[in-house]
């Protein structure tokens, strides 16, 4: 059996969901598959801006209004018949989520959150579902909060894995047999029953979690580049294609902020040697990337930007040394506050971290530690990395650019600098 994952780009209006079917009914017949979708293009950001306005106790209703005529205007494109039971389902989806934003409580930002934020990717699976039966596939529509249980971190759910690996393994390959399975991205559920969310471009990860639970044959993702390039295409001129990359570099690049896979996807696969593809679905017929185990030489330097970084530097007060027991304190606030650090540097007297750039919990760091610490921060910076470098690639990167923080081992090259112009002078 296979899985494949359908991102917000593949699903973004009516053609994109047609060209969905037209991958699927290429496939071979008896083909068992697992497909995981994201929500609608980019649902997810204008639900978490009706959240933000809705807990600010702003006008939230055009944004909501503008999100639900997008989902209908695909809806009516899709099904000419009112009648379809896919209307009255997505308007469900919708009055539970008016429901909720109008009963928002002032605490529990991150839990709430979820609730919310969720819906993009019910909203999507439950259209895709329709749509591919009404075209004569039979597909069964799976709530996967059923299955991936996660704790309560919200925004961020860690999945109990014996759980799932049970749900899935017991309750999926009968289906299988029969159906194809078609279910959401970046979501998961509690033990209480509450809905969680896995991090934002979480819907990959998902895909490797069936993937892993089913012992898949292979997990594909359909994108809207060629495959995995040395460089987002969108920022850097002549991005090429790797036909294939090994499993370590591919977390590497995931890790580092290579947007195309998220950075939790590639583990399970690699400990079951599930193969990775990586493939357009503009071109299906083309090759793409794989990712799998596999040994090769030196591949081209990839070429990896981090945007809105924030650059923390910490004295201690007293102008004592950076001891060890400052870097504790440090740590523990920052994980506290859930900061995520990127790259780090101490010398004698401060200590420095760049790490992606959130104002509410820069500011409750400095609180934490402010008893203790001098503590001064820049925003925003960019982190650019490139792996696999050499001379040429470098100064092509450093040129022209002011350059605050800088850190090199035998295969990466990391610095932080201001946003200029343009990314390649
Ligand atoms: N190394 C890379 N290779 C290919 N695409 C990349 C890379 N780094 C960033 N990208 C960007 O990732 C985008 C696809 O990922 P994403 O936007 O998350 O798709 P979706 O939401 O449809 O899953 C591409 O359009 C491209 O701009
Ligand atoms: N919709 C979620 C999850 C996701 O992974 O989306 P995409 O596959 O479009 O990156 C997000 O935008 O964060």
């Amino acid at each position: 059996m296979k899985v494949f994952k359908f991102g917000g780009a593949s699903v973004k209006d009516a053609s994109a969901v047609r060209n969905i079917f037209k991958i699927l009914s290429d496939l071979p017949e008896k083909e068992q598959l697992v497909v995981v979708v994201s929500a609608m293009g980019k649902t997810t950001n204008a639900l978490e801006d009706i959240y933000r306005k809705a807990h600010q106790r702003q006008e939230f209703a055009p944004a909501l209004e503008s999100s639900k005529a997008y989902h209908l205007d695909i809806v009516r494109e899709l099904f000419p018949d009112p009648g379809c039971p896919v209307y009255a389902e997505v308007a469900a989806q919708f009055q539970e989520l008016e429901q909720t934003l109008s009963s928002l409580q002032p605490d529990h930002w991150d839990q709430q959150y979820d609730q919310v934020i969720s819906r993009g990717e019910l909203l999507s699976s439950i259209i895709l579902h329709h749509y591919l039966q009404s075209q004569g596939l039979s597909t069964y529509w799976l709530d996967c909060r059923t299955c991936l249980r996660t704790d309560s971190t919200w925004r961020e759910g860690r999945l109990d894995w014996t759980y799932t690996e049970n749900q899935i393994q017991s309750t999926l390959p009968a289906i299988l047999q029969k159906q194809i399975v078609i279910t959401q991205g970046f979501i998961g559920g509690t033990a209480d029953g509450l809905t969680t969310t896995l991090g934002r471009e979480g819907s990959d990860y998902s895909a490797a979690i069936f993937a892993y639970c089913l012992n898949a044959a292979s997990l594909t993702i359909w994108k809207d580049v060629p495959g995995l390039l040395n460089a987002d295409p969108k920022l850097f001129k002549e991005a090429t294609r790797y036909d294939e990359v090994a499993y370590q570099e591919a977390i590497e690049m995931a890790y580092y902020g290579a947007s195309v896979i998220h950075p939790k996807t590639i583990q399970p696969l690699a400990n079951k040697c599930i193969p990775l593809y990586v493939k357009s679905f503009l071109h299906p017929e083309l090759p793409g990337t794989v990712i799998h185990d596999c040994q090769h030489g030196k591949i081209a330097p990839s070429f990896i930007l981090k945007q809105n970084q924030c650059l923390l530097s910490f004295k201690a007060k007293d102008l004592g040394f950076i001891s060890e027991e400052h870097l504790s304190a440090i740590f523990q606030a920052v994980h506290a506050v859930r900061l995520k650090i990127n790259m780090m540097q101490n010398s004698a007297l401060s200590f420095s971290v760049c790490c992606d750039y959130d104002e509410a919990r820069v500011q409750q760091l400095k609180l934490s530690l402010s008893d203790q610490f001098i503590i001064k921060y820049n925003q925003p910076l960019h982190l650019f990395t490139i792996q696999n470098y050499d001379k040429g690639s470098i100064q092509r990167l450093t040129n022209g650019r002011e350059i605050l923080m800088e850190q090199r081992t035998r295969h990466t090259f990391q610095f932080v600098s201001r946003p200029t112009d343009t990314i390649e002078h």
